[in-house]
């Protein structure tokens, strides 16, 4: 059983299909979009090892010709090294603007083959075939594609909205749990967002996600999408409500940028620190109660992820230093610092022209250096 999401952009409308054992039928899916049967495919090379013949065997049994394109794993390849590798490698296959990328990995893969994509001969078609959780619930819906620089996260990229996503969830059996773990900090990051029902279901079956059990599973990532879709079809260059995908990145990337992008603290991780944070300075801010501020912190902590500084690598971080990875964010104006804060469970909002001085007491009460 598969379902599938619409992600209603008009003439650059997709659709994501979430559902097991899809991987097998990815020719089928993929055919239709490419004009010659040829597509390269980015992968890193753990995904590679473990799914790239299953996939190079339902691509050639719809008449595709799977043309690799690996790149070692982990956020260290979400670089300008690895853009230009990746950009040299794809005009070595001598893809034309008719050809179609396949990203096949997690959210670095994604971000990165999708960026590839978006500026290979000024723009040509991909799709994703997204292999962790995160990247099934958050990163190939939606069209964001960037790489890291040393200055900050996603600091250069561009808009670029795929043609289909497959998500596959049995996939997902060979993701590390600390891979799930951090996927399911976007997960509850919707709930926290904007649906309290999904926040209070999570509650009740964040054991069951982790463990994979296929209905929660569904249930989960199915929802999720649905929630990305209908905020990004709503607002796809993020001039409103798409910001509260944001929530706990202000935090998460400054501590991202800190760790300097290694295996110490993956992205997920830094959302949930950087969400429990959000619910915290919230309260201190007195936007919402601190009973709710620490049910979410539970939340994001029932999840295995961490919710303090002294929890995260690097720790104790300098407040200046992180504040200062903040005004670099894409969300500040003119200097001035953009949150995306609680007033309730389910009801983010975002707060443009929040104090500096305020953040760095915050973050110096939570463990960092004054
Ligand atoms: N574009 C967006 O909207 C968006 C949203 C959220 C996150 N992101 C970005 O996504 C990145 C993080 O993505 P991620 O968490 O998927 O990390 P990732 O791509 O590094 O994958 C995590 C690890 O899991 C391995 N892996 C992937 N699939 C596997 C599988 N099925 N079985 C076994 N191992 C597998 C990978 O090789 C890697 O080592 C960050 O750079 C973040 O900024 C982007
Ligand atoms: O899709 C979005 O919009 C998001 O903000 C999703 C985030 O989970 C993701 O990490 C995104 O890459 C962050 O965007 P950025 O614009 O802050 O780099
Ligand atoms: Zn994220």
């Amino acid at each position: 059983m598969s379902r599938t999401i619409p992600v209603g952009l008009g003439s650059r409308a997709y659709d994501v299909v979430v559902g097991d054992g899809l991987l097998d039928t990815a020719g089928r899916f993929i055919a239709p979009f490419l004009k010659r049967g040829r597509t390269a495919v980015v992968s890193d090379e753990t995904v590679w090892a473990l799914h790239g013949e299953r996939l190079t065997a339902a691509l050639a049994s719809a008449g595709v010709t799977a043309l690799p394109v690996i790149v070692p794993p982990g956020e260290q390849t979400k670089s300008f090294e690895g853009l230009a590798d990746v950009s040299d490698r794809l005009l070595a296959l001598e893809l034309d603007r008719g050809d179609l990328v396949t990203a096949f990995g997690g959210g670095v893969v994604g971000d990165l083959a999708g960026f590839a994509a978006a500026i290979y001969k000024r723009g040509i078609d991909f799709v994703q075939i997204p292999t962790t959780l995160l990247a099934q619930v958050d990163s190939s819906v939606g069209g964001k594609t960037a790489i890291d620089t040393p200055r900050g996260k996603n600091l250069v990229g561009a808009f670029h909205q795929p043609r289909l996503v497959l998500a596959d969830l049995g996939v997902l059996a060979t993701l590390p749990d600390r891979e799930m773990r951090a996927g399911y900090a976007e997960v509850i990051k919707y709930g926290l967002l904007g649906d309290l029902r999904f926040f209070e279901w999570l509650e009740a079956n964040a054991a069951a996600v982790l463990a994979r059990e296929p209905e929660a599973l569904a249930q989960a990532v199915a929802r999720s999408v649905e929630m990305k879709a209908e905020i990004v079809a709503e607002d796809e260059r993020e001039q409103g409500r798409r910001a509260l995908l944001n929530l706990g990145h202000t935090f998460g990337h400054a501590l991202e940028a800190e760790t300097g992008y290694g295996s110490a603290l993956l992205h997920g991780e830094a959302v949930g620190a950087g969400m429990a944070l959000a619910l915290r300075f919230s309260a201190r801010q007195g936007l919402v109660s601190g009973q709710d501020a620490e049910r979410g912190v539970r939340a994001v902590a029932a999840g295995g992820l961490p919710t303090r500084l002294d929890e995260v690598p690097g720790h104790p971080f300098d407040a200046a230093r992180l504040v200062a990875h903040m005004a670099q964010d894409k969300k500040a104006e003119a200097g001035r610092l953009t949150f995306i804060l609680m007033r309730a469970l389910g009801d983010a909002f975002t707060a443009k022209d929040v104090d500096a001085a305020a953040v760095r007491d915050f973050l110096i009460e939570e463990g960092a250096r004054g």
